[in-house]
């Protein structure tokens, strides 16, 4: 069976990660004046996304990507070439004008990621970083034109990668969003 190209860091296997990670510097593909980001302390909920607004590295049917507390991130050099990806969306994708990469995606709209920024850790210069642990959106690749007769041989590959598919977030995840807005409406406590 051919194998399905889901992310570089999904295929080529895991790194080991290191517990001691405490975040690093997100540099864009540019070869010369590359947009530098620094993320202050580790990241969390890596994944991999298959949504079609998530930036994807050349080839890969998937991207990987984390949060960091938007308070953690610091433009360090070359700002000048970030433009927002899609200003409507609840991700504010700042995205390198010359390389497209995206480089930090502030939630700021009341939201329960409301303070959370969405990053690629596969851009940051430093290794360490926490793997992915699951996949989310996994259906939504076919609105990128990938074969609905092969979503049964990616989500065993992601399985088989240790990256649970969802076709929404995780459990975890979409139970924590559900809360906020529980909460939020008042038929839980607050
Ligand atoms: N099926 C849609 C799903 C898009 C979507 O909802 N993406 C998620 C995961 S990144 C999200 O939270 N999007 C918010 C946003 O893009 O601002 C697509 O592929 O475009
Ligand atoms: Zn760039
Ligand atoms: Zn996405």
């Amino acid at each position: 069976m051919t194998s399905i190209a889901i992310h570089p860091a999904v295929d080529s296997g895991f790194r080991a990660t290191d517990a001691a990670f405490a975040g690093g510097t997100l540099v864009c593909k540019c070869a010369s004046n590359p947009v530098k980001v620094r993320i202050k302390g580790d990241i969390a909920h890596n994944h991999a996304c298959g949504c079609t607004k998530c930036w994807k590295p050349e080839g890969a049917v998937f991207s990987v990507v984390a949060v960091a507390p938007t308070e953690s991130v610091e433009v360090l050099e070359n700002g000048d070439k970030l433009a927002v990806v899609d200003s409507t969306a609840l991700i504010q994708r700042h995205a390198c004008k010359q390389c497209g990469v995206h480089m930090y995606g502030p939630v700021e709209r009341e939201h329960p990621f409301q303070g959370l920024s969405f990053v690629h850790p596969e851009r940051f210069q430093e290794g360490g970083w926490a793997k992915p642990t699951f996949a989310a959106f996994v259906s939504s690749i076919i609105e990128s034109g990938f074969d609905p007769a092969k979503m049964d041989a990616v989500r065993a590959q992601l399985k088989a990668s240790g990256l649970e598919p969802y076709d929404c977030l995780s459990p975890g995840l979409m139970d924590y969003m559900a809360t906020w807005t529980a909460k939020k409406s008042g038929v839980l406590a607050a």
